[in-house]
């Protein structure tokens, strides 16, 4: 099966908050991943897929200079690296907002950030954010732990990745203005470019979505009731019906989002159907 198509080259990130969300995504797309932390690459020959674990703040620069074809990495740090690759899939995982923050109680807003001295892992991000408010600020440039700059007398204030907000209440931060970006989880391309293979790639990543998020629901229902069991579980196009064997009955077989199957099924069965029955999807392409 396309035996002569150029391997895919794939940027996986090797470890930090992406990395077992994206392994984890493509074994279950029926993709071979690195069985040990300190393999640097992966050979799918029967998918011929090549997969290369890099840091995930690396992974939009490979693609973008053309060295690999396309990879995960969070979309914060895409836009912070300048690199010339474009978002193609958020793939759900790694949600996060990037944020100032500063002491408890300082009162300080995004208007007094001229002049400061703003601690960050994403120069590029908050630069941007300054320039387009033509604001000027010292850059303190960081690696990570970035929550401890301001204790520490390098920063006035940090510009920072928050999940849970955890790391900022340990560090007697809050956040403060809006949130500079939105961030999660995405698969990127080099611009303009579309690779050999990166259909079938991106059907399998967006098959694995579908399977975690819907569930496949079955029923029986008696004609009279039919067209409002129906409007209930229109399905992803639409659901298919059976004749059963008892007259005036029908089987109705329909995808139905995860989180409102209970509530789908209270309604079905208020309605009359019965012989209700939810079946996980293991895989799908729709
Ligand atoms: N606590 C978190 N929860 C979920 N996603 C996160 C979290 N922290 C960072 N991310 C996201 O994961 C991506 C990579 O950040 P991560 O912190 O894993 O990289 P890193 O800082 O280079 O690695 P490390 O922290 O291992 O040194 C970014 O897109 C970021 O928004
Ligand atoms: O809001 P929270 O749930 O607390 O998560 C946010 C923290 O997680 C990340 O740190 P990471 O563990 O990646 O360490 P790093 O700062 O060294 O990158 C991020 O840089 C924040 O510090
Ligand atoms: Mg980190």
């Amino acid at each position: 099966m396309n035996a002569d198509r150029p391997f895919l080259k794939v940027a996986v990130p090797n470890k930090g908050s992406l990395a077992d969300a994206s392994m984890q995504m493509l074994r279950e797309a029926g993709y071979k991943q690195r069985s040990e932390s300190k393999e640097l690459m992966v050979v799918d020959e029967a998918n011929r897929v090549e997969f290369y674990y890099l840091r995930p703040r690396d992974i939009a620069i490979y693609v973008g200079e053309g060295t690999l074809d396309i990879g995960f990495t969070g979309r914060d740090m895409l836009l912070d690296s300048g690199a010339a690759a474009t978002e193609i899939k958020a793939l759900g995982f790694g949600g996060t907002r990037f944020r100032f923050a500063a002491p408890n109680g300082s009162g300080i807003t995004e208007e007094q950030l001229d002049g400061q001295r703003i601690a960050t892992s994403y120069p590029g991000l908050v630069q941007a954010w300054l320039d387009a408010r033509g604001m000027s600020a010292r850059l303190i440039n960081l690696d990570g732990a970035v929550e401890n700059s301001i204790r520490l007398g390098v920063a006035d204030v940090i510009a920072d990745v928050v999940e849970t907000g955890t790391t900022l209440k340990r560090a007697g931060l809050s956040v403060f203005g809006d949130p500079i970006m939105q961030s999660e989880g995405i698969l990127v391309q080099r611009n303009g470019d579309v690779p050999d293979g990166l259909e079938h790639f991106v059907q399998r990543i967006e098959g694995v979505m579908v399977a975690r998020t819907y569930v496949l629901m079955d029923y029986d229902v008696a004609a009279a009731d039919l067209d409002a069991a129906l409007a209930l579980t229109p399905g992803f196009e639409s659901p298919t019906v059976s004749e059963l064997a008892r007259e005036g009955w029908y089987a109705v077989r329909a995808m139905v989002k995860a989180s409102d199957a209970h509530l789908v099924m209270d309604e079905l069965w208020d309605l009359g159907a019965r012989a209700i029955l939810v079946t996980d999807l293991a895989a799908c392409r729709l």
